[in-house]
């Protein structure tokens, strides 16, 4: 199984949840489970898809924006969302700049770290501006990272980058100007597996993991109310959480409830 880096924290806790018990040696990393008979793999995200795909590794955790960008998405399937790492990939120009729409910015330069997908959604804006043929095209360049940096430093009229809370690109004084898509982390596993009889360990860690995000979005809420305000209570109308409150809704908890307990689920072992 492979997990990536970025949000090292999250996936670990993932697997505590999932009680896939582990120790990484320091500087190693590949290691053994304790309790599952599963190797982990620490790989950069963007190596995950494939490794997965072509099925050296039954399971990973990676973000969906780089499945795209590797062009797996048809040799691995997305088995689940696990509602980290969430983020979207911009058009972004500068704040200040002449380039202010997607329009003025084709037959220009973009530079990012997601060449196939900005080439992609570029090829369009080019049809569109009816840049076709031997007219100059815009030119999609490569860049390991900073890409923020690459307007201000004169290589580019816009990037392509993740944007989680858009500090990076306010700082940069950048601002976006277009979506190309919308991800987060995701559960993958191969869509051609080539070890059949893991299938039941595959379905297991899978079903676990599942289990550690249900119990994340729910709580269990214990209370006593009189029972002629239960009688009197009207159902209050739906709220942001309904499933923190049982039927009757959080009017029955809030007006007329003397004692709450809020527990939080845990999947661990006892
Ligand atoms: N600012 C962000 N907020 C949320 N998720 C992000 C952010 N930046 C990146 N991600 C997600 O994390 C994925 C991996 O990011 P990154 O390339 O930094 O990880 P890595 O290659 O595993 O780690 P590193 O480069 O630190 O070795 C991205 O493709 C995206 O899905
Ligand atoms: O919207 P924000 O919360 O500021 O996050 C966005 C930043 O996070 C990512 O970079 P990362 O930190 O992975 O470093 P990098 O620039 O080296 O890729 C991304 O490339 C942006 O630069």
């Amino acid at each position: 199984m492979a997990v990536y880096c970025r949000l090292h924290e999250r996936c670990l806790e993932l697997l505590s949840g999932a009680d896939i018990l582990f120790r990484r040696p320091n500087r190693l990393d590949v290691c053994l489970v304790q309790n599952h008979p599963i190797a982990l793999v620490f790989l950069p995200a963007s190596d995950i898809p494939s490794f997965v795909g072509k099925g050296n590794v039954d399971l990973g955790i990676t973000g969906h924006d780089v499945i795209l960008e590797s062009q797996m998405e048809s040799f691995v399937t997305e088995s689940l969302r696990l509602g980290f790492g969430k983020c979207a990939l911009q058009v972004q120009v500068p704040e200040a700049g002449s380039v202010q729409s997607l329009d003025e910015l084709a037959g220009k330069r973009i530079v990012t770290s997601f060449e196939v997908l900005a080439g992609r959604f570029f090829a369009e804006v080019d049809t569109r501006a009816g840049l076709t043929g031997d007219v100059r095209h815009t030119s999609i360049e490569y860049v390991g990272g900073s890409v923020e940096a690459a307007c201000a430093l004169g290589l580019a009229d816009g990037i392509v980058d993740l944007v989680e809370s858009g500090e990076t690109m306010r700082a940069a004084g950048l601002r976006p100007i277009a979506t190309l898509l919308e991800s987060e982390a995701v559960l993958i596993r191969s869509s051609t597996p080539k070890h059949a009889h893991l299938a039941p360990l595959i379905d297991k860690i899978t079903a676990r993991i599942a289990g550690v995000i249900a119990a994340r979005k729910y709580v269990i809420c214990q209370y006593n109310v009189l029972r002629a305000k239960l009688q009197t209570q009207r159902r209050s109308p739906r709220t942001a959480r309904p499933d923190y409150f049982p039927p009757g809704g959080p009017g029955l908890v809030s007006v007329g409830a003397e004692d709450i307990l809020i527990f939080n689920l845990d999947n661990s072992r006892v």
